[in-house]
């Protein structure tokens, strides 16, 4: 084993048959209006009205000017299993008002996704304000009874993966980063979708176990505190001993130590006195437990106990892993414990002890890195919990989910707030690209336009400032929807968790630079044509009732 102590990470396929099972993700688990909605169509004749949703963010989470969309796979599987059990139609007739009709009961017994079209964007795609990543199609009642659901499904999954690709850009790529959160997430579903969801957007693995075995995540981690407060002198060690990892011949190494330490307090100018017997004695102990694999939390003082048992390792044929800094100056602390490295690596003629990890952990956030980065420090690896899972700064995405055609009939959803105006109809969107590769601008058309042309130019226009405007000659056209469920069936061949965790990264890396940096990035420009434009102003104007004054 290695560590950052790995189980086998790599090999074992997901459990699909296990990762459907997540049974909380069922009809049920709506909000109630949709199923009283859903009777009222019913009883008054709208069952079956053709309908077009668009689901939607209106901004980008933590003050950036992208986000990851994830979370897609989710909903496809909630679509292939939607049917309700006769368990939650028996709670449906206890629950609903007296009144409600027994055929209705019968009509949702019946119920399927089977007659929805299901359009997406690739999920671990970069996604922007108001282009709908999904747009769900079909007979109203069931195409409104997935609303909750599907959002759900999308918002965290989204704003995790958008989160933890925030963190990977400013961690850079070479350092590791993992997701300690468990303990802190929003309940076990929570901690198990961030698990999910910060490997989607560039985590390296993660400490939680049941995620690791569920999605095939690597699954990481070190020791935490109780273990060297557990043990308060050497007198505990109930074993000493250690096998030679080639020749097989058994040394103690707690002699090896303490001699180790010897030297090295001398080396390092540093006291004895100052490093604590039990931890010495607790870091014996993990090596022997752990001796190919040997990480250990240091405190403050915990440095000269740590090489002391490393080079005791070495001498049985061993090399120790490295360490996690858990409190203190993380900066100050690994540029030291990278030199203490340095310097026993000379001394003692241990060159690999140049290459130990160091870890750091303890309520980092993005800041902290910057800030790190900016100090300048010589951690390898970062182990994240409570900002990355609770996305503290900011914790919700707020997508939505709004009807946007019915019976071939536009419908505009009007606000006082031009942001909240709903974009009408259906609509396709592209992506341009300029001929560098770069992602230029999203456009929305009406569904029966033809599509932008490569090399052609197109007006561009701001969906809702008339004097903004744009022609845009793109070089690549890409149409953003693929039909993902449609007759019953999940339609595209989905991508395993790894695919969509590449994704993320080539569809990150045709964003410009400016749209990803942490401070004032420059906003990504969504577009409508020229075509939809006038359709929403006419229908807009059409719908404002107009004021009368006297
Ligand atoms: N060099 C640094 N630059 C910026 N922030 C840092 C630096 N070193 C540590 N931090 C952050 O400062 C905070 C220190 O928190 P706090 O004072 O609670 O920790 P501590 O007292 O060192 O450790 P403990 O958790 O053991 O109490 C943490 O959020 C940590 O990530
Ligand atoms: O700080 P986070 O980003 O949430 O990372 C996870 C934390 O969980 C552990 O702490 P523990 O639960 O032992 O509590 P602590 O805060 O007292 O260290 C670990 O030592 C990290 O500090
Ligand atoms: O493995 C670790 O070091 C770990 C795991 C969870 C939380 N904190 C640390
Ligand atoms: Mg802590």
């Amino acid at each position: 084993m290695s560590q950052l102590q790995s189980s086998n990470s790599g090999g074992q396929f997901m459990d699909r048959g296990r990762m459907n099972q997540n049974g909380v993700v069922q009809p049920l688990l709506t909000d109630l209006y949709q199923i009283t909605m859903a009777y009222a169509y019913w009883k008054s004749g709208k069952t079956d009205d053709q309908s077009v949703f668009d689901l939607f963010f209106r901004t980008n989470p933590f003050h950036g000017e992208f986000t990851i969309f994830a979370g897609l796979e989710e909903c496809l599987k909630f679509l292939d299993s939607f049917h309700y059990s006769d368990s939650d139609i028996d709670y449906l007739r206890q629950t609903l008002p007296e009144g409600v009709e027994n055929d209705f009961f019968e009509y949702l017994a019946s119920l399927t996704a089977k007659d929805v079209t299901l359009y997406a964007i690739d999920e671990g795609t970069v996604a922007f304000p108001r282009v709908p990543i999904i747009k769900v199609e079909g007979p109203l009642i069931i195409v409104q009874l997935l609303e909750t659901t599907l959002l759900t499904l999308v918002n965290y999954a989204s704003l995790m993966a958008t989160n933890a690709a925030r963190y990977r850009m400013v961690a850079g790529k070479h350092v590791k980063l993992l997701e300690f959160g468990l303990r802190r997430a929003q309940g076990p579903d929570g901690g198990l979708s961030a698990s999910k969801y910060s490997y989607t957007g560039g985590f390296d693995g993660t400490s939680n176990v049941l995620a690791g075995k569920l999605f095939n995540i690597p699954v990481k981690g070190t020791h935490a505190h109780a273990y060297i407060t557990s043990f308060s002198g050497i007198g505990e060690l109930k074993t000493r001993l250690l096998r030679h990892k080639t020749t097989g011949i058994t040394g103690d190494l707690l002699d090896h130590a303490v001699r180790h330490r010897q030297a090295l307090a001398h080396v390092l100018d540093v006291s004895q006195e100052e490093s604590s017997e039990g931890e010495l004695a607790a870091m014996v102990s993990y090596a022997i437990a752990f001796p190919d694999g040997f990480m250990a939390l240091v405190d403050t003082s915990g440095l000269l106990n740590f090489c002391a048992v490393a080079l005791a390792l070495n001498d049985l044929g061993y090399h120790a892993v490295g360490i996690r800094i858990d409190s203190g100056d993380l900066a100050y602390l690994s540029c030291l414990a990278r030199e203490t490295f340095e310097k026993v690596a000379e001394r003692f003629k241990v060159p690999w002890f140049n290459k130990l990890t160091i870890v750091a952990s303890n309520d980092i956030n993005e800041d902290t890195i910057l800030s790190l980065n900016e100090q300048g420090h010589k951690i390898d690896c970062f182990g994240i919990g409570t900002h990355l899972v609770t996305c503290q700064r900011q914790p919700a995405l707020g997508c939505v989910y709004k009807l946007v055609e019915i019976n071939g009939q536009p419908r505009i959803k009007l606000s006082q707030d031009v942001e909240k105006v709903t974009m009408p109809g259906n609509k396709n969107a592209y992506r341009l690209y300029s001929a560098d590769g770069h992602a230029l601008i999203d456009l929305l058309q009406k569904v029966s336009e033809p599509p932008p042309s490569v090399g052609q130019k197109v007006l561009c226009r701001h969906p809702f400032q008339e004097s903004k405007r744009a022609y845009v000659i793109p070089s690549h056209v890409e149409l953003l929807y693929k039909v993902y469920w449609k007759d019953g069936k999940i339609t595209q061949q989905l991508p395993t968790l790894e695919q969509v965790r590449e994704k993320v990264k080539i569809s990150l890396k045709t964003l410009r630079n400016d749209h990803k940096r942490t401070l004032n990035p420059t906003p990504y420009k969504v577009a409508v044509s020229d075509n939809l434009y006038n359709f929403i102003h006419d229908l807009w104007l059409q719908n404002a009732p107009i004021g009368e004054l006297s």
